[in-house]
């Protein structure tokens, strides 16, 4: 594990917002850890999901996402450790919780000969929350609300592989839950299909759902969620609010100035990285583009007293794309 993030101690403590009470946790792990036979999926995670969030879980393929995501369900036994769901301990009491828990995680097992809405309707009966005069309506206006009103008397098996996903996504939204966990909700969508996703999330979320969403479509993070949690070969190495954790990166600078080539030529020649442009931002005036490091102070004091005229200083908001990469690809 790299370590490469200064969030990493504390990073399952660090739902919190300094200064204000603590919300309590939809989901809570402590020390969980999952190995199969020599490969550890989770290796000791403390992760704390604060009511209310949109937590968007990140991380490289292949560093435990979904057997994250499935022993919060109480789909995978902790090999040690432990799982609270909405204040309850998983899957020891998985059957006082999980009627309030939607999921949709590698899909539930469809029947391929069977239309969208039978599917829905099967799944709809074995919901402890839907009393069965109630299942039609809410298949129907779930299907609806997934876009597959149209689609939903077709059989499953003739359906794209986006129809899937909106049928596997139309399982949490049956009924209306406390905590809903999604594993890649945008895999195989167009980009209409992505922003509807985005948009059932947010009504999720408003109607007072805890939602933690997997996905690799780092934008779509950044979109949706307010939380973060950051997996890299099982463990967590940053999570926290998403401003709080794009503000505490050390952040690119960007040097507005009309001496572009002799701006990059003093700060190589003492060893800072720097290219003309550099793509972040953009800005009034021609820019130059310095690697996070160096304190903006000392790069403007250098610039000018190899005689560069600064007109302007700026450290762009980081991307959480930037923070990814830093927290992911850095030396292990
Ligand atoms: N049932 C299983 N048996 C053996 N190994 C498994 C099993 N489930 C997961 N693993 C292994 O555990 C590790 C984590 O897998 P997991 O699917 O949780 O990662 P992920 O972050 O969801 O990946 P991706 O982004 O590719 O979906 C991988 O090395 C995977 O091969």
């Amino acid at each position: 594990m790299s370590g490469v993030y200064s969030t990493d101690p504390a990073a399952g403590a660090a739902l919190r917002d300094p200064g204000t009470v603590p919300r309590p946790a939809a989901a809570r792990t402590i020390g969980l850890r999952r190995a199969f036979g020599p490969v550890v999926a989770v290796d000791g995670v403390d992760l704390d999901i604060p009511m209310g969030a949109v937590l968007g879980l990140l991380g490289p393929n292949g560093s435990g996402k979904t057997t994250l995501m499935r022993m919060l369900l109480g789909l995978v036994r902790p090999t040690s450790g432990a799982v609270e769901l909405l204040g309850r301990r998983v899957p020891d009491l998985a059957h006082e919780v999980l009627p309030h828990v939607g999921a949709m995680i590698e899909g539930p097992a469809f029947h391929p000969h069977l239309t969208g809405r039978a599917n829905l309707t099967r799944i709809a009966a074995a919901e402890p929350l839907l009393d069965t005069p109630r299942i039609p309506g809410a298949v129907r206006a779930t299907l609806r609300r997934v876009g597959l009103d149209e689609a939903a008397d077709r059989r499953y098996r003739d359906y794209s592989l986006g129809m899937k996903q909106r049928l596997g996504l139309a399982v949490p939204l049956l009924v209306r839950r406390r905590l809903v966990v999604l594993d890649e909700p945008t895999n195989g969508l167009d980009p209409a299909g992505t922003r509807d996703v985005r948009q059932i999330i947010a009504e999720m979320n408003a109607a007072g759902a805890t939602v933690v969403v997997s996905s690799h479509l780092l934008s779509e993070i950044e979109a949706t969620c307010s939380h973060v949690a950051v997996l890299q070969s099982g463990r967590l190495v940053a999570s926290g609010e998403l401003r709080t954790l794009l503000d505490s990166g050390p952040g690119a600078l960007m040097v507005t100035t009309p001496d572009t080539a002799r701006a990059v030529h003093a700060l190589q020649g003492a060893g800072i990285d720097a290219e003309i442009g550099g793509g972040i931002g953009g800005g009034p005036g021609p820019q130059v583009h310095v690697a996070p490091g160096p304190p903006a102070p000392d790069v403007v004091a250098l610039l000018v007293h190899s005689g560069v005229a600064v007109h302007a200083v700026a450290r762009p908001a980081a991307r959480l794309e930037e923070l990814f990469a830093r927290l992911t690809e850095g030396p292990r």
